[in-house]
């Protein structure tokens, strides 16, 4: 300990009413917090008679709005952001256990994708792939599932979008996270480490930085950057590239942070479940549409849109693979629009695009974040 660090008789009396102060209004906020949860409770209640589930994604993105919205500061917004989610989290556990399902193991991005959106008192499942996440949420033996949709650096989750085609479930949310990847080993250094392990996609995001730092290691895929985690742990030749959650999870040392090629790498994840999220005030709608293989199609998709003052914010393709019919390649359309599709425009809108439309699936309307 640095002589600085030593406590000091007028150090300590002159933080000590500060600390007092800081003690009387932790018991206030105690008290606050479990009146607020005392009312959660009855909202569970009301809730139990009418059969409603206890997580309202739009009644939580409301009030995170007017939470942020009315910040006299000097708490940052998205400080006051992540301490409600968890006070909320906590509540609705008071009225319900929420199960839910991701693409483990514990450690990965989507776990924490799924506690970005539902905070952290749930009870998470962890799942050994997407397809599994939709058949537990499926099944009921999850309440909602998160599965990753698209990655700014590699593009969309072409799993994700094959079973949003076809699964009777809904979009209910959406959340998206930064993805910052890092290097680690057991000892904390690269001495004797003869392979570097992580999921194909994150050996992607970092190929630029891997190639420059460690040009001779070679690259080995594995199932999840959790399991480069584990690797690491048991394996002195191995280097990992995994979430610093991970890392601590498996008790392994960052050798180096934030490797990943694009400083600003996110990936954007769906919350999927059997709820209709009702209107937040400001929501997306996500749909899916095939039209027929005739020339103009695309720009006659566009034109209800258009007509009715709806946004496009997100126009995907993807080819169809049972090319229904035709024989002929055809394609499916991931569509997102801004606005609930309870919207009166959205609704006409919609309504229109229907009618043009070989396939056509609302995949939800949800809030936006
Ligand atoms: O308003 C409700 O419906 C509640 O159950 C309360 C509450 C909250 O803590 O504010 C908790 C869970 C819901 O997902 C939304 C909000």
């Amino acid at each position: 300990m640095t002589d600085n660090a030593q406590p000091t008789p007028s150090l300590d009396a002159e933080l000590k009413p500060l600390r007092d102060r800081i003690d009387t209004l932790d018991q206030t906020i105690i008290q606050l917090l479990n009146e607020r949860a005392g009312v959660a409770m009855e909202v569970g209640e009301v809730k139990k008679r009418y059969h409603a589930p206890a997580f309202r994604p739009e009644r939580e993105a409301e009030v995170l709005r007017k939470i942020v919205a009315g910040n006299p500061g000097p708490l940052r917004g998205d400080s006051l952001h992540f301490i409600y989610r968890e006070i909320m989290s906590a509540c609705r556990a008071l009225e319900n256990t929420t199960r839910v399902a991701f693409l483990g193991p514990v450690g990965t991005f989507s776990e924490a994708a799924a506690f970005a959106a539902f905070g952290k008192s749930v009870e998470g499942q962890p799942c050994a792939s997407i397809d599994e996440v939709f058949r537990a949420t499926e099944a009921g033996t999850a309440d909602f599932g998160v599965v990753p949709v698209e990655n700014s650096t590699e593009g969309v989750v072409n799993r994700t979008l094959d079973l949003l085609l076809h699964t009777p479930l809904r979009i209910s949310g959406e959340v998206e996270i930064p993805v910052h990847h890092n290097l680690m080993t057991r000892s904390g250094n690269m001495d004797g480490v003869t392979r570097i392990c992580a999921h194909a996609q994150a050996l992607a995001q970092c190929a630029t930085w891997l190639s420059t730092h460690y040009p001779e290691i070679e690259r080995t895929p594995v199932a999840s950057n959790a399991e480069a985690a584990r690797m690491a742990r048991d394996d002195a030749t191995v280097a990992g590239v995994a979430s610093a959650a991970a890392a601590t999870n498996f008790g392994v040392h960052i050798v180096a942070r934030n490797i990943q090629d694009d400083p600003h790498n996110s990936t954007r994840f769906a919350v999927i479940g059997t709820l209709d999220t009702a209107p937040s005030g400001r929501d997306q709608t996500s749909l899916v549409v095939s039209t027929p293989n005739v020339p103009g199609a695309v720009h006659k998709l566009l034109e209800p849109l258009a007509r009715n003052e709806v946004s496009m914010t997100r126009f995907e393709s993807r080819p169809n693979r049972t090319r229904v019919g035709t024989g002929v390649w055809t394609y499916y359309f991931y569509i997102d629009i801004e606005g609930h599709q309870r919207d009166p425009k959205v609704a006409a809108a919609l309504a229109e695009l229907r009618e043009l439309c070989a396939f056509f699936k609302v995949l939800g309307s949800y809030p936006l974040t």
